[in-house]
């Protein structure tokens, strides 16, 4: 191939290598990424991640108000699973974790599967409040099931929500748990966190629960 005359002056200039994906540009910018969960999130996260702050944020209440065919429920008998809601006067007790440079890429590809693929949530940013220090608020991201997603059922009587939820079951165990899960977790964060919509839920399945459990003499007929 025909060498195109070079000045004789001066020298090539050899490309400086680009950074890699193998060896990204060290300039101190390492990755680091809060991430907020408020449902199974806040007793399962399954990724890995180097800090956790129990907290909350401002703004959203927290709603049993989307459908899950997969999780806790089927085609057939969707569970419900939490979603946030923009409420101003709104404020969702959760547990933020923190993803730092390897972990960001490995969660974010793990909860793009269980969160946006298999359960209809979109990723935004809030502004998290550490329980410890809610003067030093940092910036998180959250899976929200908004509207728009197929999956999305929308309020109902507290009473229906604990119906669907003691009658569903999915692939991650039966709903029942995934509101029992949620509940200790708030009892755990103590007075101040309450979160009324919950609590509801929880004292209909309590009402509801002898129906769905059979007595003795119940059994014994079987
Ligand atoms: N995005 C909320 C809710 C997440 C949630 O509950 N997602 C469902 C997907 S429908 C899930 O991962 N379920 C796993 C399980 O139920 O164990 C959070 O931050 O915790």
């Amino acid at each position: 191939m025909k060498q195109e005359s070079a000045d004789p002056n001066t020298p090539p200039r050899s490309p400086s290598p680009a950074p890699s994906a193998q060896h990204p540009r060290d300039d101190g910018d390492a990755q680091a990424l809060w991430i907020f969960g408020y449902g199974s999130l806040v007793w399962r996260p399954d990724f890995a991640y180097s800090d956790s702050r129990v907290g909350f944020v401002r703004g959203y209440s927290r709603r049993f108000w989307q459908g899950d065919t997969f999780h806790r429920g089927s085609d057939k008998m969707p569970g419900r699973v939490v979603t946030l809601l923009e409420d101003h006067e709104g404020c969702t007790w959760g547990v933020a974790y923190q993803v730092q440079g390897e972990q960001v890429s490995e969660a974010l590809k793990y909860l793009n599967v269980r969160e946006a693929v298999l359960g209809g949530y979109d990723t935004k940013e809030v502004t998290f409040y550490p329980q410890d220090t809610p003067d030093q608020p940092l910036k998180a991201l959250a899976y929200v099931a908004t509207p728009q997603n197929p999956g999305y059922l929308g309020p109902a009587p507290e009473e229906a929500i604990a119906t669907q939820i003691l009658a569903c079951r999915g692939f991650s165990g039966h709903n029942l748990e995934y509101l029992l899960r949620l509940a200790d977790f708030m009892q755990l964060c103590g007075p101040q966190a309450q979160d009324e919509h919950l609590a509801a839920i929880v004292d209909a399945v309590g009402t509801m629960l002898p129906c769905f459990c059979p007595t003795e003499q119940a059994l014994a007929l079987v």
